[in-house]
């Protein structure tokens, strides 16, 4: 259960007194998410989140998270948007932390993704990826791969801890990433964290992605590379072709990857690996016992980073180059 900061009955009611939102009737700490602390909130006016930023957001770049899930939602992706206090603003402070209410979107996510859901997801990236291109505020991806070394440097001393040997491999993996990190794919906005617990899906339909607290300007790519990552291994941690089809051809039916793109997918999925890999490592090194969240397993994406390791080209994810020829 994500909820880092506990939020007392005054605190809401001093809280809510600027908004148009009625009294609260519940707020309850939601089960789930790992970064922030996520309440549902209901109000005499409805059912909304009230999200209090924590651990890796930093408060600085909220305006663009918030700006660019109005921007989104401008342009046809269903996503949360946030609610304005009476003073016009949407960012405030509750219990020392920064904080803003949005709306609610219905929908479930699938623990058990299966092909459909892959192809409408890729669909959704590219929708996202053509809906950001022309959003104004910048901003630099702050887990790219010259962040990945300092964050290891924090979990090394204790790494073989989770591993024996593991310290080593990351070493040996990063001195491959940061030499061969491609300089020049195209880019622009992606969400960067698209993960199954971040796609809501009513009757089998997509119906809305959330949780854009990553989201920043990099590869268009990488966002790819981060879904297939997410949604296309299986439980026994085999990747399933066909549901890396799905995703790719959903992905290449609304945008076209380049030549470059293509050639560099096995290299960013590796990168995108070694990212996740670092978060939930430091994570699980560092978050306290008996804290009110789920922590999620390094290894899995040490065994996924592997499995891209020995990819030689985008067919090893599904799709033959006749597919992909541009
Ligand atoms: N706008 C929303 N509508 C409905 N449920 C939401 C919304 N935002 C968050 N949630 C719920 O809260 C959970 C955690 O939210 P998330 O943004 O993923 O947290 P974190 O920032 O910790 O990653 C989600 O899995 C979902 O169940
Ligand atoms: N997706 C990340 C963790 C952060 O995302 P959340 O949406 O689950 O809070 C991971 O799986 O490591």
């Amino acid at each position: 259960m994500a909820v880092y900061t506990e939020i007392t009955d005054d605190d809401l009611a001093g809280f809510l007194a600027g908004y148009d939102l009625g009294r609260a009737l519940s707020c309850k700490g939601i089960a789930e998410g790992v970064e922030n602390s996520n309440y549902l909130l209901r109000t005499e006016r409805g059912t909304f989140i009230l999200t209090l930023y924590e651990k890796r957001t930093r408060e600085e770049d909220l305006p663009f998270f918030l700006g660019l899930m109005q921007h989104l939602a401008a342009r046809g992706i269903t996503c949360p948007q946030p609610v304005k206090a009476r003073d016009g603003g949407a960012l405030g402070r509750i219990a020392g932390r920064p904080a803003t209410i949005v709306t609610f979107l219905d929908g479930v996510w699938v623990k058990r993704p299966g092909v459909s859901h892959c192809r409408q997801v890729g669909e959704a990236l590219a929708a996202l990826h053509d809906a950001g291109a022309d959003f104004a505020i910048p901003r630099a991806n702050a887990l790219t791969v010259g962040d990945w070394r300092p964050l290891f440097e924090l979990s090394k001393p204790r790494a073989d801890e989770v591993l024996p040997g593991l310290a080593a491999e990351i070493e040996a993996e990063l001195d491959h990433l940061e030499a061969h990190w491609p300089r020049d794919l195209p880019r622009g906005v992606i969400h960067a964290d698209l993960f199954c617990d971040n796609v809501f899906f009513l009757g089998g339909q997509l119906s809305g992605l959330i949780d854009f607290y990553f989201a920043c300007n990099d590869f268009l790519a990488y966002d790819l590379a981060i879904c297939l990552n997410a949604w296309c291994f299986e439980p026994d941690h085999a990747f399933n072709a066909t549901k890396g089809r799905a995703m790719l051809s959903g992905y290449l039916a609304k945008r076209p990857l380049s030549e470059a793109e293509t050639a560099a997918l096995p290299l960013l999925a590796r990168g995108s690996a070694m990212r996740f890999l670092l978060t939930r490592l430091y994570d699980w090194l560092t978050t306290p016992e008996g804290a009110l969240v789920k922590k999620k397993d390094p290894l899995e994406y040490l065994r996924k980073l592997r499995f891209h390791r020995g990819v030689a080209s985008i067919a090893a994810y599904g799709l033959p180059p006749e597919d992909y020829a541009i």
